[in-house]
């Protein structure tokens, strides 16, 4: 009875906070405008699903529970939308049919309409037209002046990261001459012209060669995981070349090379046995070691640049390419497959072929997610298999273009988002999202589906911070 008269008040309670949030928001518009109002609803939206979630009582209907908070957030959302709202009440499920639906004409169509215009449209869809190109002319300037980072910075990052990387293997050669790592190269966006904003990162990738009659791969659909992005190396042929015979052997757990095991014994000679002071006054920097890091990591500063040094052990097999990167939180054994130079190479070859505006699309979009405070989770990877899948069906990806693809990229990841499931470009089992939090999905959910009907909303939060 006492936990029933419990439940009773604590609903009130969340009765009392939902009506405030609801309140809230119907007034923020006429306060705050448009603009104002958007940010505030997707920040109090997500505030108010976490109230939800903290406070709702776990004997409930988790199910029911869950639909209907989305469905009330689809709802809450439409009260900020500068297009009309549905006829009906919008789920999750119904998102992409409503965006894609002909009655609700979209920017991206208005903006295609703009190169032939016809006489029989309506002065309502050239305003919308003329919208588009303002928004067109944004993207660029966007780029311009926020995402493009200038050539000296580039050429100054990559060469002190140069400098780094010959130091560090020739300390791994000193400290480990029995391993056959191969030679560490950089990688990354940095190296590939596809950063953004400022020249901060780039990767170490340091070759790990294996003996391949004694190492074989396992898929991972075959392990525990069940995820084809990851695979297992197994030791083979210890009969007859026993436990030593590999210079790897002492990083077997079970009958497998463990990924996190090789990251440890790294991790323990970049925090404890290379000389950073020496070296870092040598090339008139400072390198510090990230200690509690699951990655292997070096925070550079030299004057006012600050660079972050990832360093990633590599092992090539057949036609692919593994990281000792282990799906978080779960078996330390397993290897990731990397498809970053595929993705990379493959958009390249798209953008030269008909020369395309794919990668000035996607430093865009990154430049967008790299400091909002919802999409950061959102990765060049992520944004570049998207911009891949939706180059299967658009053909035209001129300059003239962009603010329409823009706006295609949008939609495509709220219909990804809203099944939680991005399907690897060159892979379609695989999941791209698999390792995001259902929070972290719903975040950038509103946050996209609220920038499909205005884009702006994107640049705006970016100024704002
Ligand atoms: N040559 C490579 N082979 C395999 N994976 C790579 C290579 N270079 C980079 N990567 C992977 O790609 C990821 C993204 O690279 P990064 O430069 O951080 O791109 P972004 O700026 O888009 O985040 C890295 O974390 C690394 O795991």
């Amino acid at each position: 009875m006492a936990d029933l008269v419990h439940k009773r008040g604590k609903r009130q309670d969340d009765n009392g906070l939902g009506g405030a949030v609801d309140f809230l928001l119907a007034n923020a518009r006429l306060v705050l405008g448009l603009g104002g109002a958007a940010v505030l609803a997707i920040a109090t939206l997500v505030v108010k699903r976490l109230i939800d979630r903290a406070t709702s009582s776990p004997d409930e209907d988790d199910t029911k529970a869950e639909q209907k908070s989305i469905e009330e957030s689809w709802q809450d959302l439409s009260l900020i939308k500068a297009v009309p709202k549905p006829p009906k009440k919008q789920s999750r499920a119904d998102l992409s049919e409503s965006l894609l639906s002909p009655s609700g004409t979209l920017p991206a169509q208005a903006a295609e309409t703009h190169g032939h215009p016809t006489s029989l449209e309506t002065p309502q869809v050239e305003s919308r037209t003329l919208l588009c190109l303002t928004f067109q002319e944004k993207l660029l300037s966007y780029y311009r002046n926020h995402v493009t980072i200038p050539e000296s910075d580039v050429a100054l990052g990559k060469q002190l990261a140069k400098d780094i990387c010959i130091e560090l293997q020739s300390f791994l050669q000193n400290k480990c001459p029995e391993l056959p790592f191969g030679s560490m190269f950089l990688s990354g966006s940095l190296c590939d012209d596809l950063q953004v904003v400022a020249a901060d990162h780039v990767c170490f990738m340091l070759p790990l060669v294996f003996e391949t009659t004694l190492w074989s791969l396992i898929p991972g659909e075959d392990t525990i995981v069940k995820d084809p992005q990851f695979w297992m190396i197994r030791r083979t042929d210890l009969e007859y070349f026993p436990r030593g015979s590999s210079p790897w052997d002492r990083f077997i757990v079970g009958r497998y090379l463990s990924s996190n095991v090789i990251n440890e014994a790294l991790h323990k000679m970049l925090v404890a046995s290379v000389n950073w002071p020496a070296i870092g006054s040598m090339l008139e920097c400072l390198i510090r070691p990230v200690m509690a890091s699951e990655e292997l990591k070096l925070e550079v500063t030299h004057y006012e640049t600050q660079l972050n040094i990832t360093l990633c052990p590599v092992t090539e097999a057949g036609d692919k390419v593994l990281l000792a990167k282990p799906p978080k939180g779960l078996v330390e054994n397993l290897w990731r497959q990397s498809f970053y130079r595929s993705e990379v190479s493959k958009l390249k070859d798209l953008d030269a072929a008909d020369s395309g505006a794919r990668q000035c699309c996607l430093k865009i979009l990154k430049g967008v997610c790299k400091n909002h405070p919802f999409l950061s989770k959102l990765t060049g990877s992520h944004l570049t298999h998207v911009l891949l899948h939706l180059s299967e069906t658009e053909s035209d990806w001129a300059e003239e273009a962009l603010a329409a693809r823009f706006q295609h990229v949008l939609e495509a990841l709220v219909g990804y988002l809203e099944t939680g499931f991005l399907p690897c470009y060159f892979n379609s089992q695989i999941n791209l999202f698999c390792e995001l939090l259902e929070e972290e999905i719903d975040e950038m959910g509103y946050a996209l589906y609220s920038a499909v009907s205005q884009p702006d909303l994107l640049f705006l939060q970016q100024a704002d911070k």
